[in-house]
């Protein structure tokens, strides 16, 4: 916890994870009367790939991180079962090819992401055996601009179809979350809910899901909400959050998040050493 007695939690700013903190203060506030950790709740959005940085520096005390940093990062703990996964096409994490996957040399990775930049690695290397030369993708900008021979792009700006001139210049195009489930059969877990050390698990964990399951019968509301401003109609944002994604890490996600951690550390993109709520630190059962 803070010095200030304030619970900081960084959650990340996309569509997808509207659902995981639905009327996140209203609960905090509920849950405050009975759980003095969370007197002082805190919720900060931004890119998961600088939540994860935050969490990492000290600025939050919880977060939802790329799974990726999770399972990198020893001394956090997955404190909730509330995450974001897909068992299928995912449609908002694609990775868009100039040339035949075999011939990438160049792949420009979105700054949001940790998690899809890992798979998109571990997938063209055990699928292709390239290991291309990686640039990072700023988050205000496109497909146009850069030339790199494969483009990860995720969240939010991964959503809205490229217009048909700079499509053309694509030769192939893969939904990461669906080419993981083609070869595993399994779900992908994308983020998770981690927190540092000396964090009241327990506490957090209950507004965590509280504002999940409050979350996961809100889609219309979230969607009439959130997708008009993203450019979206409320038709394609609901049926995302409907169909398209998964938000609580049932034992399939869980056998995913394992495999994905296996393929990792093969491919050497993790370390060999336990790390966060590894088979010595199991992952939390609801
Ligand atoms: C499904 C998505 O999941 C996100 C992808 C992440 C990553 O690649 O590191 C991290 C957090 C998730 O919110 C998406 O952004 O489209």
């Amino acid at each position: 916890m803070s010095q200030s007695n304030v619970m900081r939690v960084g959650a990340v700013n996309y569509l997808n994870s509207k659902p995981l903190i639905h009327r996140f203060e209203e609960h905090a506030d509920r849950l405050a009367a009975t759980e003095p950790a969370l007197a002082e709740v805190r919720l900060l959005k931004d890119l998961p790939s600088r939540l994860a940085d935050s969490l990492a520096e000290g600025r939050l005390d919880a977060a939802l991180v790329p799974a990726f940093e999770a399972l990198a990062e020893p001394t956090w703990r997955i404190v909730s079962d509330a995450c974001v996964a897909a068992d299928g096409p995912v449609s908002s994490v694609k990775v868009y090819f100039r040339k035949r996957p075999a011939e990438v040399r160049s792949l420009a990775l979105d700054e949001g992401s940790r998690t899809s930049a890992a798979l998109c690695r571990l997938l063209l290397t055990r699928r292709v055996g390239v290991a291309p030369q990686r640039t990072r993708l700023a988050i205000g900008r496109g497909l146009a601009d850069t030339d790199a021979d494969a483009v990860l792009l995720i969240g939010d700006r991964a959503m809205h179809e490229p217009p048909a001139a700079l499509r053309s210049q694509f030769v192939a195009e893969w939904d990461l979350a669906e080419e993981w489930r083609r070869d595993t059969g399994l779900p992908f877990v994308f983020a998770v809910w981690a927190a540092r050390p000396g964090i009241d698990a327990a506490a957090l964990a209950s507004l965590l899901e509280a504002s999940r399951d409050d979350g996961l019968v809100a889609f219309a509301e979230i969607a009439r909400r959130e997708g008009p401003p993203l450019g979206l109609t409320v038709e394609h944002a609901e049926r995302y959050l409907r169909q398209n994604l998964r938000f609580t890490l049932g034992p399939r996600e869980r056998r995913g998040l394992e495999l994905f951690r296996e393929q990792c550390r093969d491919a050497g993109l993790l370390p060999d050493a336990p790390t966060t709520n590894s088979p010595e630190n199991p992952l939390p059962v609801r």
